[in-house]
């Protein structure tokens, strides 16, 4: 691992909605990812996950805080900033909806080079990286000539997947890459992430599954009602969670779920989360 960590998140605030009724959607949340990690954020629905990786990647402002990627301090970027940043590769968002990481109107060749067509990269090279990243998502070249409307929900988030890794970012945020995929697609694509990370990408991946998260990730990072309430190593976050919430999540996750933990633990952990 390098010593620059690829991503550094700290103070980071965020907040919704008209002054009068504000929702404090993320609270002074931060967090590191060491190059060439992996990085798993966790938690239920409206936690806040999404938030915290749109405010990275400058789709939402944040009010406080700071975010540095890859050394480059890209807090209070403007839009041209944020589209030059993109452009030069250095990170990649994957939407939860894999729609909306993919034109419509672009056959998925086009759509896996354009992002080497605007680095400046020759059209017959970017067409040969383009083939080599369908492949390591596991696709077949027929799909390259159709359009993202004639592919399945699976084979839409493999090629959502092969765009935002043609261009060779130093980091991934993948938002709920598997949570709308069957079982079968589910473990292909983790399948594919463990393969990523072996290859020393640097990954963010939000799910809401601690059980898809377990396998993956280097690091856990548990957000509980916007704020980041236990971040450490994967097996120690799974074998000894400081958090009521994250000991809930282990204990509800049927994989990971120890002997001795049961029903009776879990409705105390929900009592005392007043959930
Ligand atoms: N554009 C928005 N305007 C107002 N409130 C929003 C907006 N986006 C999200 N929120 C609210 O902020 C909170 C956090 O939402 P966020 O989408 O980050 O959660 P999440 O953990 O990603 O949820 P999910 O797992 O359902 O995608 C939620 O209460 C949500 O309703």
């Amino acid at each position: 691992m390098s010593a620059q960590p690829v991503l550094r998140v700290s103070g980071l605030d965020v907040y919704y909605g008209p002054r009068h009724r504000r929702r404090h959607a993320l609270r002074d949340a931060s967090l590191t990812l060491g190059s060439g990690e992996v990085v798993g954020v966790i938690g239920e629905t409206g936690s806040g996950k999404s938030t915290l990786a749109r405010a990275i990647v400058g789709l939402v402002r944040p009010t406080a805080g700071r975010v540095v990627i890859d050394g480059e301090d890209v807090t209070g970027y403007r839009n041209r900033q944020w589209r030059s940043l993109r452009r030069r590769g250095v990170v990649q968002y994957v939407f939860q909806d894999p729609l909306r990481s993919l034109d419509p109107d672009l056959t998925i060749e086009d759509s896996l080079v354009e992002p080497l067509l605007v680095q400046g990269i020759f059209r017959a090279e970017a067409v040969t990286r383009a083939r080599a990243y369908l492949s390591r998502v596991r696709l077949d070249e027929e799909l390259l000539r159709r359009l993202p409307g004639e592919l399945s929900g699976g084979q839409r988030q493999r090629v959502s997947l092969a765009r935002a890794l043609v261009a060779e970012p130093k980091l991934v945020i993948l938002d709920e890459p598997v949570s709308a995929l069957d079982s079968a697609n589910r473990v292909g694509v983790l399948e594919i992430l463990k393969e990523l990370r072996a290859g020393g990408v640097s990954l963010m991946f939000i799910s809401h599954d601690l059980g898809s998260v377990a396998g993956l990730a280097d690091r856990i990072a548990v957000l509980y009602q916007g704020a980041l309430v236990e971040t450490g190593p994967a097996e120690e976050v799974i074998a000894r969670p400081a958090h009521a919430y994250t000991r809930l999540l282990v204990n509800s996750a049927p994989t990971l779920r120890s002997a001795s933990a049961g029903r009776a633990e879990r409705e105390a952990l929900r009592a005392l989360l007043g959930t």
